[in-house]
């Protein structure tokens, strides 16, 4: 199944299907972990924060897919963080790599049988918002989500109320009180100066955008753009994970016909690396404030 099958062929990896795979990682670790963490391209360094690891490749484990692309080590790794129990995405996948979003997505629906309660989704992004700089950290308050408007989403097909609720509100995706928490820790961490608030657009990639399309994106309202994490927060809300989301601003988006700038992923790797550290801290912390 790729990442545009049509609507009626997309009720599989279903509840039982998400039971099954918790079920055979519960039996393979002693973690009960209630806190989930996605690492984007390049932030795979979190794993690093992590102790008493227990670790599994994607490919290992049934019903996951394997990452194809660069920066995304496609590990899922159970740990302590600050005396927590953590699950940890080594990378992710994306549905330009061929797969729908109900696949991208399946890994939450896992976590929300393992008993996670908070989601922390990162990922490298694009700015479109003209103040900010590369290498900001930015806090994702809302989405607009491109792809799913057009019916390309995880949610699409027969609803499962074992999950939750035919219709999700997404208004309030991303949760006030840990926004508030991640941004109050930034300014205590020093790091006020380059971290922003922000709203996420989602599209499908693999391509970086036109001219034309990133000044559409910043005439809706977008600041950062990027091809990932949306498919992610639709499952965990509607399955009633709450999420808070960080992008790192890896590069300006494109916004002048014939500018010398081109993206480029490895330009996105290197920058992931060089905030690393940055990123870790911050979420660290937050992991060490989250109550239940
Ligand atoms: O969103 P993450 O996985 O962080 O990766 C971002 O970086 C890659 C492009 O360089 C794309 O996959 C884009 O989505
Ligand atoms: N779509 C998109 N994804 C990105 N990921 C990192 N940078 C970018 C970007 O400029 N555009």
């Amino acid at each position: 199944m790729n990442g545009f099958t049509t609507l009626s062929a997309s009720n599989v990896l279903g509840y039982e299907d998400a039971k099954s795979t918790a079920e055979f990682l519960l039996s393979r670790t002693d973690h009960r972990p209630t806190i989930g963490v996605i690492c984007g391209s390049g932030l795979g360094g979190m794993v690093k924060l992590l102790t008493d690891t227990d670790s599994f490749e994607f490919r290992d484990i049934p019903n996951f897919a394997t990452s194809t692309v660069v920066g995304h080590a496609g590990k899922l790794v159970f740990g302590s963080l600050q005396d927590k129990s953590v699950v940890l995405m080594q990378g992710r996948v994306h549905m330009y790599e061929g797969h729908s979003a109900r696949k991208v997505a399946f890994p939450v629906r896992v976590f929300k049988l393992l008993g996670v309660k908070t989601l922390i989704v990162t990922n490298a992004a694009g700015a479109i918002n003209r103040t900010y700089n590369v290498g900001d950290l930015m806090v994702i308050c809302d989405h607009i989500n491109l792809v799913g408007l057009a019916g390309l989403n995880p949610l699409v097909g027969v609803n499962d109320s074992r999950f939750g609720t035919r219709f999700p509100p997404m208004s309030t995706a991303y949760d006030k009180g840990l926004r508030s928490l991640g941004l109050k820790l930034a300014s205590e961490l020093g790091m006020k100066e380059f971290v922003r608030e922000g709203v996420y657009s989602f599209q499908s990639g693999p391509m970086f955008e036109t001219v034309g399309e990133c000044r559409l994106l910043n005439v809706l309202g977008a600041d950062v753009t990027g091809m990932s994490t949306v498919p992610e927060v639709l499952v965990a809300r509607h399955c009633g994970i709450r999420v808070f989301g960080v992008s790192l601003v890896t590069n300006r988006c494109v916004m002048e016909l014939d500018s010398d700038e081109v993206p480029n992923h490895e330009e996105v790797l290197m920058m992931g690396e060089k905030r690393s550290a940055d990123m870790q801290r911050l979420i660290s912390e937050f992991v060490g404030k989250i109550v239940d």
